[in-house]
């Protein structure tokens, strides 16, 4: 794609990701096989992603800028990078614990930027959860981290493929605390939400959203579980009062099938592994993760650090390629809503 350099265009901040993980490598080979419409700024350390283009056999400029307003319309081929410093060179495949603290500070920079207007939108290559609470903090995922950072009340996870979204109740939670964190208040805070930025976000007038139950058959009139008559059902049912377009709750073994999905706009599901695997079995590679219910706008990849394709060239870079071409979207659309 070629930019038209006359028109100002959006500043994108983009994470390394776990230096150990393939956030490096998608990052250089996405920005070297393509141009987008925006200034890219990359948070990371240069020589990392020095060290990662050299295993991987890619020729990249990597150029340090001082301050993100420096940076120039990306070409193809240009890495522009704020400099952080990880505390130890890393080694691809390899998770060290020291360098959390710098995936850490990349994620806060980030935040701080776009929550001061520095940058236009936030797009996260993946960290590593695990080694990132082995340091102590509790870190669950970017959707929390931003959340904490921006004082959002709540916020959505939401998922896309070019055919369905599916966003999430509940996210990043052990399955055993998940009924209970199914309650009238967290399903209209996060239906309201999603139904605002299907709204505003994608331009979706009169968003038609399918709901999951929780229990097998959406609880089979509770003989499989009461928390859809209990509090899924008469949520709804005032939600719709509201004036929203709900259906369900459906059985989530079929509400993901033509029939319904071809007549909706998002799917919402109660919990992780209830929506996510159906949504990567359509698209994984493709899809693209966005949070909705933030005041900045931040997407992500579908997947996760990959540490067994770290440095090999084997790691798709069609998700992140899809993450930044959104994040561009939305922060051009957000610039037509403020003007
Ligand atoms: N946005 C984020 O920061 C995310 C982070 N994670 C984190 O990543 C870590 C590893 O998670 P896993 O469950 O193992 O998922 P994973 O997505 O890293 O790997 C699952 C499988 O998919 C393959 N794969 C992943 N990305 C690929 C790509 N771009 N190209 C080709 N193959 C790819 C891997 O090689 C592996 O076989 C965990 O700590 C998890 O929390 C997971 C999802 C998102
Ligand atoms: N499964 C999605 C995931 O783990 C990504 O979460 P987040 O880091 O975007 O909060």
């Amino acid at each position: 794609m070629v930019s038209d350099t006359t028109k100002p265009l959006p500043i994108i901040a983009i994470t390394s990701g776990e230096p150990a993980g393939i956030g490096p490598d998608i990052i250089i080979s996405a920005l070297s096989e393509q141009a987008f419409p925006a200034r890219l700024v990359v948070l990371a350390d240069p020589e990392l992603l020095k060290s990662r283009a050299k295993t991987l056999g890619l020729t990249a400029n990597i150029i340090s800028i001082e301050q993100a307003c420096d940076t120039p319309f990306h070409k193809k081929g240009d890495i522009f990078v704020l400099p952080i410093q990880q505390a130890i060179k890393s080694t691809a495949g390899i998770l060290d614990i020291a360098n959390s603290p710098y995936v850490l500070e990349t994620l806060r920079q980030a935040g701080e930027g776009c929550i001061h207007g520095e940058f236009d939108a936030i797009v996260t290559p993946p960290v590593h959860k695990g080694i990132l609470c082995e340091t102590g903090v509790h870190f669950s995922g970017h959707t929390e981290f931003f959340q904490a950072q921006c004082q959002s009340p709540h916020v959505v996870m939401m998922l896309a493929t070019e055919v369905m979204k599916v966003a999430l109740v509940t996210t990043h939670l052990p399955l055993k605390d998940v009924s209970s964190a199914i309650t009238e208040q967290s399903i209209s805070l996060v239906i309201r939400a999603l139904n605002k930025d299907l709204q505003e976000k994608f331009a979706i007038k009169q968003p038609r959203i399918l709901v999951c139950g929780l229990n097998p058959h959406a609880g089979e009139d509770g003989h499989l579980g009461k928390e859809e008559i209990d509090v899924i059902i008469p949520t709804l049912d005032k939600l719709r009062q509201e004036g929203l377009d709900l259906i369900g709750p459906l059985p989530a073994d079929t509400l993901f099938t033509p029939k319904y999905l071809d007549n909706a706009d998002c799917a919402l599901a109660m919990y992780h592994d209830q929506g996510l695997p159906v949504l990567k079995y359509s698209g994984f590679g493709n899809a693209v993760n966005i949070t909705l219910g933030l005041p900045i706008i931040r997407t992500s990849v579908d997947h996760g650090t990959a540490i067994d394709l770290a440095g090999t060239g084997k790691a798709n870079n069609g998700s992140l390629k899809v993450a930044i071409q959104h994040a561009i979207n939305m922060a051009n659309n957000a610039k037509k809503f403020s003007t």
